[in-house]
């Protein structure tokens, strides 16, 4: 594995969408608006996140519908001029006009086989695809009274952990439920990662108690920048995304946090934190792997 890139000051902008509808080319055009709009901000982000399920109303049923085929195979080159997914054109152009690093949100991904993943794309300010994350852990719950969800009627899980460079950090990538399983966070920060974003879109029963509290435990288990893109909140839908999209900082404190409308929250990542975070409270280099294993060396 290549060393991490040397970490640099940055500025992150997490996009929280609403009118997310059954319109498909209506979610595209106001996500490409929103995108647009996030890069001439009064401070020029250097990468851009999106939300889970951004092109589409977020439940299993509406997932084999939506679904466009990517094609991405990690470490082989990917042509964007001749993918036919409108997702994918729409977000490469939009990366290569700003001039910024865009993480896309997530999208259903029909694969050859016939499969349908929950999936993140990253792209470069040229408007390359680099990275794809499927959504690892599906969301299959149920709480009586509360909310009942089942990815898993519709969706396959990913099976494997991702991240990508810029020319300022080490990305870790995750989508939403991945959060709850700190062996993600935890590969990723040993594998370099400086910084995890993972588009999200938790609800308003798991929102209240989990959402901070969840990103709050993995920025501080691992001693890096932790941040959450979730859609706005809206009512009228199936799914009532809790929204407050959320960055922490690597002492757990929280540097920047959205309410539940649609807005753009613009983060300053300053590597001082991590630094002086692991000076200070030296977990990264006491970890005891004679008492239990180290999960990054497990894949
Ligand atoms: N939507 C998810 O994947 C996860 C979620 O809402 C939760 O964990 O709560």
């Amino acid at each position: 594995m290549a060393a991490a890139p040397p970490f640099k000051p940055f500025t992150l902008a997490m996009i929280q969408l609403g009118q997310v509808g059954a319109d498909k080319s209506a979610n595209l055009r106001h996500a490409r608006e929103m995108i647009h709009k996030a890069a001439q901000g009064a401070v020029s982000p250097r990468l851009m996140s999106l939300q889970e399920c951004f092109n589409s109303p977020y439940g299993h049923v509406h997932f084999p519908v939506y679904a466009e085929t990517i094609g991405f195979e990690p470490g082989q080159p990917y042509d964007v001029a001749k993918t036919e997914s409108e997702s994918v054109k729409l977000l490469s152009a939009a990366a290569k006009d700003t001039g910024v690093w865009l993480l896309g949100g997530t999208i259903p991904e029909r694969t050859p086989e016939g499969k349908v993943y929950n999936t993140a794309m990253v792209y470069s300010p040229k408007g390359d695809l680099v990275a794809i994350h499927r959504k690892v852990h599906l969301f299959d719950i149920d709480i009586p009274g509360k909310i009942t969800f089942k990815e898993s009627e519709t969706l396959t899980g990913g099976s494997s952990t991702n991240y990508f460079d810029t020319e300022f950090a080490r990305i870790g990538l995750g989508i939403c439920y991945d959060v709850r399983f700190p062996e993600l966070a935890a590969i990723a920060a040993r594998r370099g990662c400086q910084v995890c974003i993972y588009p999200g879109a938790f609800n308003t029963t798991t929102g209240p108690l989990h959402w901070e509290l969840l990103q709050r435990a993995r920025a501080a288990d691992n001693q890096i920048f932790f941040g959450m893109c979730s859609p706005a909140r809206d009512l009228t839908a199936g799914y009532h995304a809790w929204g407050h999209s959320l960055v922490v900082d690597p002492m757990a404190k929280v540097i920047g946090q959205l309410e539940h409308e649609e807005d753009i929250l613009f983060v300053d990542i300053d590597p001082k934190t991590f630094t002086e975070a692991r000076a200070g409270i030296p977990v990264t280099t006491q970890r005891r792997f004679d008492v239990y294993p180290d999960v990054s060396k497990a894949q």
